[in-house]
């Protein structure tokens, strides 16, 4: 399945590639405002750091929401307190899009994360010419040099990258790549089940100045508090977010956990 997310990405790209060459969207990318240092967003330690999703479906859960504003599910967000905003660009399974990002973009002023299958440097170049400040990088789609070669690319654009284990072996493989923001996330992308225990276990063997993204499996405030507990620096929420009747409401109650 992440191997088919991936190659799906890697398609889409490059019929936008066609359409953009890459100078022209390195060109768009250097005529944007520099990236903001999520980094020292996802660190801030007086208060909780939740990064709130735009997330329409997935291949595990389906349709979750028809989100027709993304931009307005961003403020909302953001007004509530949001530290940074993950926008799913990913089109075939989470129906998002770079428009959505755009939208995003514009639409806030927190750091904004593209959440897409990422195997090559055009997917950075757009990531930054639509605006992102964070790119996500999963362990499990990369082999280490080309992991290496991307992580170095995003800092290259000024981006934060945030990179993603699922196991101890992937959690050191994004430290020797020189990760500086770690995301654990809990659903394991090739069986989709749910392991939140493992966020404490992996972010345990992390170097202590490493920022720790717990990610996945929040329903409720008692879970953003656990996370929390066992060392997250910042939480990332998408499902329990988007299918609450009021997204600020929620967001505001894991706040408060
Ligand atoms: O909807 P949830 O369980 O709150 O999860 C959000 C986020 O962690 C999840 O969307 C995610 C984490 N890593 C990913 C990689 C690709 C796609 C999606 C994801």
């Amino acid at each position: 399945m992440l191997e088919e997310l991936l190659r799906g990405s890697l398609e889409d790209a490059a019929r936008r590639r066609s359409a953009v060459p890459t100078r022209v969207a390195e060109r768009h990318a250097l005529d944007r405002a520099p990236a903001m240092d999520a980094e020292a967003a996802l660190r801030r330690s007086d208060r909780i750091n939740i990064i709130g999703e735009v997330k329409r479906a997935s291949p595990s859960r389906g349709d979750l929401a028809n989100i027709s504003d993304p931009s307005a599910l961003a403020a909302a967000y953001a007004g509530a307190g949001a530290a940074a905003i993950s926008v799913l660009t990913e089109e075939r399974r989470f129906k998002g899009s770079l428009d959505d990002l755009r939208a995003v973009r514009d639409a806030v002023e927190v750091p904004v994360l593209r959440k897409e299958f990422i195997g090559e440097e055009y997917q950075l170049l757009e990531a930054r010419a639509a605006g992102a400040d964070i790119a996500l990088l999963i362990v499990a789609c990369l082999d280490q040099p080309l992991l290496e070669r991307l992580h170095a690319f995003t800092r290259e654009l000024g981006m934060t990258a945030l990179v993603e284990a699922h196991t101890r072996d992937e959690a050191l493989r994004a430290v020797d790549a020189g990760a500086t923001v770690v995301g654990i996330n809990a659903r394991d992308l090739h069986t989709f089940e749910l392991h939140p225990e493992r966020f404490g276990d992996l972010a345990a063997e992390l170097p202590s100045d490493a920022v720790r993204v717990a990610e996945s499996a929040v329903k409720t405030p008692a879970d953003v508090r656990r996370y929390v507990d066992a060392g997250a620096h910042a939480v990332l929420i998408g499902e329990a977010l988007v299918t609450g009747a009021d997204p600020a409401a929620t967001l505001e109650s894991f706040l408060n956990a």
